[in-house]
């Protein structure tokens, strides 16, 4: 039995905790930012704004406080965007002790500073650290469809205890030492799957959309290992299977996003459109550019989806540059 607070009343931290339940056992808070939101929960018992259709477990605490969340909890969950990971943690910071584990199911890369979530957290508390990546959507985890995915620690007794914890017989993780490959890879497939979204839209075919996907890995891959993570890590879960997942599933955020700028409307009135709810690629490719460039890595995919989310670039100009580059070996 684990007493495990979820950060983030969003659709994932939902579809987690909701996961958690299913599995049995453990005492579950759920924290939300949002006044509003957690007013709604507690009256209806569901989350109709991010993940509707679904009952809240009957013992589930809700609450806006983390003074009541954390203290209450060995295990934190932490599920809000990236953009509000750190004021989230500045906030909780004197909360949390070395006895706590914080395990993050966040992707992203902080804007400015290129840091993972998992380096932000560190930075700002004592607790143990681990993250969770892979092929999931929010609603099929919520649905107790069968989904598998890994758990990252530099702290294998962590990483181990953790596994035990969230899985369950719909729920599958695999244990995994490589946290820069596992958070990198479930960040960076949200750029690629933005481009993926953009040839979808603009109703270029499915060669282009496979070489994509393919070159894709190559450049997380490159960037993944000059942060110190390891190529195979990238082959795995957080690598290839999110990034499969993100670039074909109609469920993706960040892929519907692509399709409308394909199909050439404005960024910002594609986001007005998403109510609140977060594409996380929009703000990673910048991070994920200045990453690159910092370590003197090549990405030509991000570079041309920077372009086009904030440069005004034209979809058709970037992929016109993609494949008129100079030619090299694969
Ligand atoms: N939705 C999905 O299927 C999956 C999402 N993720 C990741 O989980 C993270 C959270 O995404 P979702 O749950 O989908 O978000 P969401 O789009 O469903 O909800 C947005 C969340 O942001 C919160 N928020 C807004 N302003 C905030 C603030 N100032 N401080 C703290 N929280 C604030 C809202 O209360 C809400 O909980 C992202 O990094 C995403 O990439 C990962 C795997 C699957
Ligand atoms: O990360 C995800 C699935 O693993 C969800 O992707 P989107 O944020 O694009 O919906």
């Amino acid at each position: 039995m684990s007493r495990i607070a979820v950060l983030g009343a969003g659709a994932w931290g939902t579809a987690l905790m909701l996961s958690l339940a299913r599995r049995g056992g453990h005492e579950l808070t759920l924290w939300a930012h949002s006044e509003q939101d957690a007013t709604e929960m507690l009256a209806l018992r569901e989350n109709r704004r991010f993940l509707p259709g679904f009952a809240l477990p009957e013992d589930l605490k809700i609450t806006t406080l983390l003074a009541e969340a954390i203290p209450a909890s060995e295990i934190v969950l932490c599920v809000v965007p990236s953009e509000h990971l750190r004021a989230t943690f500045v906030d909780a910071a004197s909360l949390l002790t070395p006895d706590h584990a914080v395990i993050s199911a966040t992707k992203g890369i902080e804007q400015g500073t290129y840091l993972r979530m998992s380096q932000v957290i560190e930075e700002l508390t004592p607790a143990k650290v681990a993250v969770l990546s892979g092929p999931s959507f929010a609603q099929e985890v919520a649905q107790g469809m069968p989904t598998v995915v890994t758990i990252a620690s530099k702290n294998r007794t962590l990483a181990q205890r953790l596994q035990s914890d969230f899985s369950s017989s719909t729920f599958r993780t695999y244990a995994n030492d490589d946290v820069v490959g596992v958070e990198l890879g479930g960040a960076l497939k949200n750029v690629i799957a933005l481009a993926a979204g953009v040839v979808a839209g603009l109703e270029l075919g499915h060669n282009v959309a496979a070489a994509l996907m393919t070159r894709g890995i190559a450049e997380i891959t490159r960037l993944a290992v000059a942060c110190g993570g390891r190529p195979e890590t990238l082959a795995g879960l957080s690598g290839v299977g999110d990034l499969v997942l993100t670039c074909t599933g109609s469920l993706s955020r960040n892929r519907t996003v692509g399709i409308e700028l394909g199909k050439g409307r404005k960024l910002p009135e594609i986001i007005a459109s998403l109510n609140g709810k977060v594409a996380e690629g929009v703000l990673s490719t910048s991070a994920a550019l200045g990453l690159a460039r910092k370590h003197g890595v090549e990405m030509p995919i991000t570079e041309q989806m920077e372009a086009v989310l904030h440069e005004g670039k034209a979809p058709m100009e970037a992929i016109r540059e993609l494949m008129t580059r100079s030619l090299r070996a694969e």
